[in-house]
């Protein structure tokens, strides 16, 4: 399974423009690393998990198009998360030369409700959706998508991926998960996890992670045998407000929870990884 890092920011991006903070100059004044668009990822070239705000800017920037993709899963109705226009312009009319596959939107109820809100229309697009819930799991093949419960907003979910070869955690936008999640989780082992760490170290809450709620997330998986020292293990959603850039970023979450930095076009194959 490749995996493309389009984007790892929280809901503000880092420069967030609208703010001066050191983390946000940092990135201004160092660019580089240290600029993150809103968190994305894709799968293959054939899914795609959040299509936010930056997905054309990502895509533009990091040379890759999305006219090979198939699936696209939503966490949760953020708009950092998703944004109806994304979709609603793979129709004819702004494609006339390119024939594209159908698409299958995997996503929850209040999400599909976003899409229809926005005036979208799912045959124009080319799209087949497929309201999905935590607890939910179906075939797309080549993938295998389960969702688990979330602690964020009602029908947010975390997704786990798996090809047949390799299986993924995709852990974002989340707290620390209530405990009948780990019974759903117990049955996985996992070859990845890619985790949020909103807050850093600068904070714990509710709705989002820290790099102490982490460990404890990831100490439970490996008590669970969800994970284990193979197991490839990244942070990302990165708030403005709460981290520091990224190379003490990087550092901090090494030293502290034994997990590698995200960072906007960081591609891993399972068991490898280089730059975009
Ligand atoms: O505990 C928190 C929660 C949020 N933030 C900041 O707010 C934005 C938006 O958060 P959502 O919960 O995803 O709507 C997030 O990017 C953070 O910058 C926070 O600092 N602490």
């Amino acid at each position: 399974m490749n995996i493309t890092f389009l984007g790892t920011a929280a809901a503000e991006g880092i420069p967030f423009p609208f703010c001066d903070c050191l983390t946000c100059n940092h990135a201004r004044e160092h660019r580089g690393r240290n600029i993150r668009k809103r968190q994305s990822i894709l799968i293959n070239r054939d899914a795609l998990i959040d299509p936010g705000p930056d997905l054309y800017a990502s895509c533009a920037q990091l040379g890759m198009s999305l006219t090979e993709l198939r699936h696209v899963l939503v966490t949760h109705n953020h708009p950092d998360h998703f944004q109806p226009v994304n979709l609603q312009f793979r129709a004819k009319g702004f494609r006339q030369q390119t024939d594209l596959p159908l698409l299958t939107l995997i996503a929850p109820p209040s999400v599909l409700a976003t899409w229809d809100r926005f005036g979208s229309n799912d045959a124009s697009a080319e799209i087949s959706r497929v309201p999905f819930l935590p607890g939910d799991s179906l075939s797309v093949p080549p993938y295998r998508v389960e969702a688990i419960e979330a602690t964020h907003i009602e029908e947010a979910m975390n997704y786990i991926i798996d090809d047949g070869r390799s299986k993924l955690l995709y852990a974002c936008d989340t707290g620390l998960y209530r405990d009948r999640v780990w019974n759903a989780l117990e049955a996985h082992r996992l070859d990845a996890v890619i985790m949020e760490c909103t807050l850093g170290s600068r904070m714990s809450a509710r709705t989002h992670m820290s790099v102490g709620h982490m460990k404890t997330m990831l100490d439970r998986m490996r008590l669970l045998g969800c994970i284990d020292d193979r197991t490839q293990l990244f942070a990302t959603h990165f708030s403005h407000q709460q981290v520091e850039p990224h190379e003490p970023l990087s550092r901090m979450l090494l030293e502290e929870a034994g997990v590698q930095c995200a960072y906007d076009g960081m591609v891993l194959t399972l068991g490898e990884e280089h730059s975009a």
